[in-house]
C-alpha cells in the first residue's frame, strides 16, 4: 500500500537556524521530546513545517534559509513580530501552565500593553501564518499532522479551506481536567477547532478522558465510545503513547567511543553511586522538589554522604520567560545550599549543569547511572525515562518515576513510582533504589526494556497514521457524511415499483411541526403530530403493501395519543416497547438490562430541576430526560454542564449508559437502547405478526431527526444492499435474513432532517417536507 505524503506541523523545526552571512545559515539540532520523537519517523515521505528558531525580516535571508532547510525536508514559518506574544506569551505562559495544572499567571504588564487578548490575537495570527504555509505546500492526498498546543486553531483553518483534507492533531503535553481547562478564556474556540480534525490523539487515557469531558462540559456536546459527536460529525479521540527509537539508543551505547565515555565517567565518579537527572529547566519538571528530596535523603542517611551524587543535566529552555529565569535562580540557590551542607573537600553531592550534553555522552551517562530520578510535577510522557531504560548495561539502574508523568502509566511496572510533592516519599525511594538487590533491579529492568523495545516512535506514528487513514478512507460511515438532498422523484418511483415497503419514521422533529423540533425533545406528553399529517398518515398506512413504524424516544402514551388511530406499528422508548395499533404493547428489551442507575440519575435531575426555574424532567422505563428549554438559556446551559459533572462523578460513573445532549436537554439512557440496536428485534416481531408479508421487504424509507448513537438506524440496512455504496458486510442487514429483507441500493433511502453531517445519505429541510413527501407517495399510489 502506498503511504500518503505526510506534512508534519509543529511550532519548532528539528533545527534552530543561525545566520552566518547574508545568504548563509548554519543549523543546530534542537533538544526536547517532540523533536526526538518526530525525528524517529521512518517510512513516510515527510515535509516538516515549523519555526526555524529565528526571525528573519529580509527577503534575501528568508530565501536562503528556505533553500537550506529544503535540503533537510523542512519548510520555515516566519512569525516575525507576532512571535513573542504568540510563543513566549500565549503558548508558553498561558497554555503550557494551564495544561500542566499550574494555572495561568495574572496579566503581567501593568500598563496593559500585554494582555490575554493581545496574546490570543497573536496566537490566532500565528496559526493563520502556519495555515498559509501549509496551504502553499499541500498536495491533494497529503495527510496533515498538527502537533501540540501551539497550533490548536490550525485544524479549523485547514478544514475551512478544504473539508476533504486529512487532518490529525496530537497533544504532547497533558490535557488537564476540565476544572483546570475551563479557566482558559478562549476555551471554547480552541476545543471547537480541535474537533474539526479527523483524529485527535493523546499520550494517556486520562488526557483523552479529560478532553472528552471538557467538550461535554464546556461545549455541551455528546460523546460516544467512538469520540466526540458534534452536529452528527464524529471526531475520533484515541490514545497513542509515544515511544523512542530504541535501536538508536541501544546501538549508540555500544559504540567504542561511548564505551570510552562510560569508562571515563565511571572513573570520574569512582566510589560514588550516580543518580542522574535529565530535564529541560522547566518548572513542570519539579527540579526544586528533586533537590529537596535529595537533601532529605542526605539528611536522614548519614552513611550515604560522600557515597552518592546527583548529576542533573538542566537543559536551558524558554529563557525569554521571567518565571523560567526565576526557577533557574531558585535551583542554583538550592544546589548551593545542599552542596554547602553536605559537600566535602573531595566531593560535592549535586552537580548541576545548565546546558545540554552531546548525544553520545548522554547515552554513556544513561548507561552507567545507578538510578534515574524523574520528579515531573506534570509531564506529557517523559521520553528520558525510556531512553534510560534502553541504554542500561551490565548492572541495571533503577527508574524512580513521577506518577504525574505520562510515562508512569507505561513504565510504572518496572519503576519506583513516586509523588514528587511528597519529599519524604521521594527520599525513601532514593534509598530503596540504592539498596535494591541486583536480582530485583534486573527484574524491573526486564519489564521496562521489553516495553520500550516494542513501543517505538515508529509504532506510535504508524498507529496514528493507520487510524487516521482508516477514519478518512471510511469517513462517510464513521464520521457522518455530508448528505445529499433527497431525490424525491426516485423515492416515489421506487415506492410505486416495490411490493413490500417498510417506512420507519421518527416522531420529534420528523412528524411534529417544524418549529417544535429538537427543542422539544423531552417535552414528552405535550408533543403533537404535524396538523397536516394526520389524514395523510392514515392514508399511507391503509395500503396493504406498506408497513409504517413510528420509532421514537418518547413513551408509549405519547405514541398512543398521536397515532392510536392509524394502522401502523409504534415503537416507544427507542424500540424497547412495540405494538401494532390493533394490539397490545409488548416488551422488546434486551435480556439482563441493568437499570440500577435510574434512581441515582433521577436524584440528580430532581436536584437541578429544583434549582433551575422553568426546567422539568421526564422518566420512562429505560431513560430520563431533563429539559431546560423554558429556563433562562445561559443559566440552563451552565446548569447542564454542572449536571453532567455530577452525573459522571456519581450515578453513571460505572453504569452502561449513554448521555445525549440535545440543544436544551440532557438525556441518559441505557447503553443498548439505540434505535439501530432495536431494529433487529422489531423487524423480527413485525414480520412474524404480519401474515400478509409473503415476500421480503424490498423498499425501505427511514426518516428521522435522530441524534448521536441513534443514527445507527440509518446504517442498519446498509449491509443488506445488493449493490453497496459503502464498505463492509454482505447478505442481510445485521442479523435479519434475506427472506425477510432483500433490498437493492436504489430502494433504500435514509433521510435526516436538518443535518449537515449524518450517517443518513439524504436530508430534508424540515417536517414540512415530510408532509409533502407523504402526500406525493399517496397521490401517485392512487393514480
Ligand atoms: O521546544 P522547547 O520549548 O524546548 O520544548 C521542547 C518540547 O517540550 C514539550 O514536549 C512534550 O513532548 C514530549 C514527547 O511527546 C513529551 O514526552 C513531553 O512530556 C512533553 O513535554 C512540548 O510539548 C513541545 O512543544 C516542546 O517542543
Ligand atoms: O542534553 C540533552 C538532554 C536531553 N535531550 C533530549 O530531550 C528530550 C526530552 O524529552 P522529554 O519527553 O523527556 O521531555 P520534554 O523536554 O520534551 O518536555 C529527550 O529526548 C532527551 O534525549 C537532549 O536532546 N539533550
Amino acid at each position: 500500500m502506498t503511504r500518503p505524503r505526510l506534512i508534519v506541523v509543529s511550532m519548532s523545526l528539528p533545527v534552530t537556524a543561525k545566520r552566518t552571512g547574508e545568504e548563509s545559515w548554519s543549523f543546530a539540532m534542537n533538544s526536547g521530546g517532540l523533536v526526538s520523537a518526530l525525528l524517529g519517523l521512518k517510512g513516510f515521505e515527510t515535509k516538516w513545517i515549523g519555526w526555524p528558531g529565528v526571525d528573519v525580516y529580509d527577503v534575501v535571508g528568508k530565501k536562503a534559509l528556505s533553500t537550506a532547510l529544503a535540503e533537510k525536508g523542512c519548510i520555515p514559518v516566519f512569525l516575525e513580530e507576532v512571535c513573542d506574544q504568540y510563543f513566549n506569551g500565549y503558548c508558553n505562559n498561558i497554555l503550557w501552565p494551564i495544561f500542566h495544572y499550574m494555572g495561568a499567571p495574572p496579566e503581567y504588564r501593568d500598563d496593559g500593553t500585554i494582555t490575554y487578548q493581545s496574546q490570543y490575537d497573536a496566537y490566532k495570527k500565528a496559526n493563520r501564518i502556519f495555515f498559509d504555509v501549509v496551504k502553499e505546500h499541500y498536495q491533494e492526498g497529503d495527510v496533515v499532522w498538527c502537533h501540540d498546543y501551539h497550533v490548536m486553531l490550525l485544524p479549523q483553518y485547514l478544514k475551512e479551506y478544504n473539508s476533504k483534507m486529512n487532518v490529525g492533531w496530537f497533544l504532547h503535553t497533558p490535557f488537564p481536567s476540565s476544572e483546570m481547562y475551563k479557566t482558559l478564556p478562549s476555551r471554547s474556540e480552541l476545543l471547537r477547532s480541535i474537533l474539526t480534525a479527523d483524529l485527535v490523539g493523546f499520550h494517556t487515557y486520562d488526557f483523552a478522558r479529560h478532553f472528552v469531558n471538557a467538550c461535554m462540559c464546556i461545549l455541551g456536546i455528546d460523546a460516544t465510545s467512538e469520540g466526540v459527536v458534534d452536529q452528527g460529525k464524529v471526531t475520533q479521540v484515541a490514545v497513542f503513547p509515544i515511544g523512542i527509537e530504541p535501536e538508536r539508543f541501544i546501538s549508540t551505547s555500544e559504540l567504542p567511543e561511548v564505551v570510552q565515555y562510560m569508562k571515563k565517567f565511571k572513573n570520574d565518579f569512582a566510589g560514588r553511586k550516580l543518580i542522574l537527572g535529565v530535564d529541560r529547566m522547566d518548572f513542570v519538571k519539579g527540579l526544586p522538589q528533586k533537590y529537596q528530596a535529595f537533601e532529605k535523603f542526605l539528611e536522614e542517611n548519614e552513611d550515604w554522604r560522600g557515597k552518592v551524587m546527583l548529576l542533573q543535566i538542566a537543559v536551558p529552555t524558554r529563557n525569554g520567560i521571567g518565571e523560567y529565569r526565576k526557577m533557574k535562580d531558585q535551583c542554583h540557590k538550592l544546589v548551593g545550599r545542599i552542596n554547602g551542607r553536605f559537600g566535602s573537600i573531595s566531593s560535592v553531592p549535586i552537580t548541576h549543569l545548565d546546558c545540554s550534553v552531546p548525544f553520545d555522552q548522554l547515552c554513556a551517562l544513561y548507561a552507567i547511572a545507578d538510578a534515574l530520578l524523574v520528579t515531573s510535577l506534570r509531564d506529557g510522557m517523559n521520553l528520558v525515562s525510556s531512553e534510560f531504560v534502553a541504554c542500561q548495561k551490565e548492572e541495571k539502574g533503577v527508574l524512580i518515576l513521577s506518577e504525574f508523568a505520562g510515562a508512569g502509566q507505561s513504565l510504572g511496572a518496572g519503576a519506583l513510582l513516586v509523588n514528587p510533592w511528597n519529599i519524604k516519599e521521594v527520599s525513601n525511594a532514593i534509598g530503596e533504589a540504592l539498596n535494591m538487590s541486583p536480582e530485583e533491579k534486573e527484574r524491573k529492568h526486564k519489564i521496562n526494556f521489553q516495553y520500550v523495545k516494542t513501543h517505538s516512535t515508529q509504532q506510535w506514528a504508524d498507529d496514528f497514521m493507520n487510524k487516521l487513514n482508516e477514519i478518512t478512507s471510511n469517513g462517510e460511515l464513521q464520521n457522518g457524511n455530508v448528505p445529499h438532498e433527497l431525490p424525491q422523484h426516485d423515492v416515489v418511483q421506487q415506492y410505486l415499483k416495490s411490493n413490500n415497503r417498510l417506512l420507519i419514521l421518527g416522531f420529534c422533529g420528523t412528524l411534529t411541526p417544524p418549529n417544535k423540533n429538537q427543542e422539544k425533545r423531552g417535552e414528552g406528553m405535550n408533543l403533537e403530530v404535524h396538523p397536516h399529517l394526520h389524514e395523510r398518515l392514515k392514508e399511507l398506512c391503509s395500503d396493504p403493501k406498506t408497513t409504517v413504524v413510528v420509532l421514537s424516544r418518547g413513551p408509549k402514551s405519547l405514541l398512543d395519543k398521536n397515532f392510536g388511530e392509524c394502522n401502523m406499528w409504534l415503537a416507544a422508548e427507542n424500540g424497547m416497547f412495540l405494538r401494532h395499533t390493533s394490539g397490545e404493547w409488548v416488551t422488546k428489551m434486551p435480556e439482563h438490562m441493568n437499570l440500577d442507575w435510574i434512581d441515582g440519575v433521577k436524584q440528580v435531575f430532581k436536584y437541578f430541576t429544583e434549582r433551575t426555574p422553568g426546567s422539568y424532567f421526564e422518566t420512562s422505563e429505560t431513560s430520563l430526560v431533563w429539559n431546560y428549554q423554558s429556563a433562562d438559556a445561559e443559566f440552563g446551559r451552565a446548569q447542564a454542564r454542572d449536571m453532567l459533572q455530577h452525573l459522571w462523578a456519581g450515578p453513571i460513573s460505572n453504569a452502561s449508559v449513554d448521555v445525549v445532549r440535545g440543544d436544551n436537554s440532557v438525556e441518559v439512557h441505557a447503553v443498548s437502547v439505540t434505535k439501530g440496536s432495536a431494529m433487529e428485534r422489531l423487524i423480527g416481531e413485525i414480520v412474524l405478526q404480519n401474515k400478509s408479508m409473503t415476500t421480503p421487504i424490498d423498499y425501505v424509507l427511514c426518516i428521522g431527526n435522530f441524534l448521536g448513537k441513534d443514527e445507527d438506524v440509518y446504517t442498519f440496512f446498509e449491509p443488506g444492499l445488493s449493490k453497496k455504496r459503502k464498505s463492509s458486510g454482505n447478505g442481510s442487514p445485521k442479523k435479519v435474513s434475506s427472506t425477510v429483507v432483500d433490498l437493492k441500493e436504489e430502494n433504500y433511502f435514509s433521510v435526516a432532517i436538518e443535518k449537515t453531517h449524518t450517517k443518513a445519505s439524504y436530508f430534508l429541510d424540515s417536517s414540512d417536507d415530510v408532509v409533502q413527501l407523504i402526500h406525493k407517495l399517496n397521490a401517485h399510489n392512487k393514480a
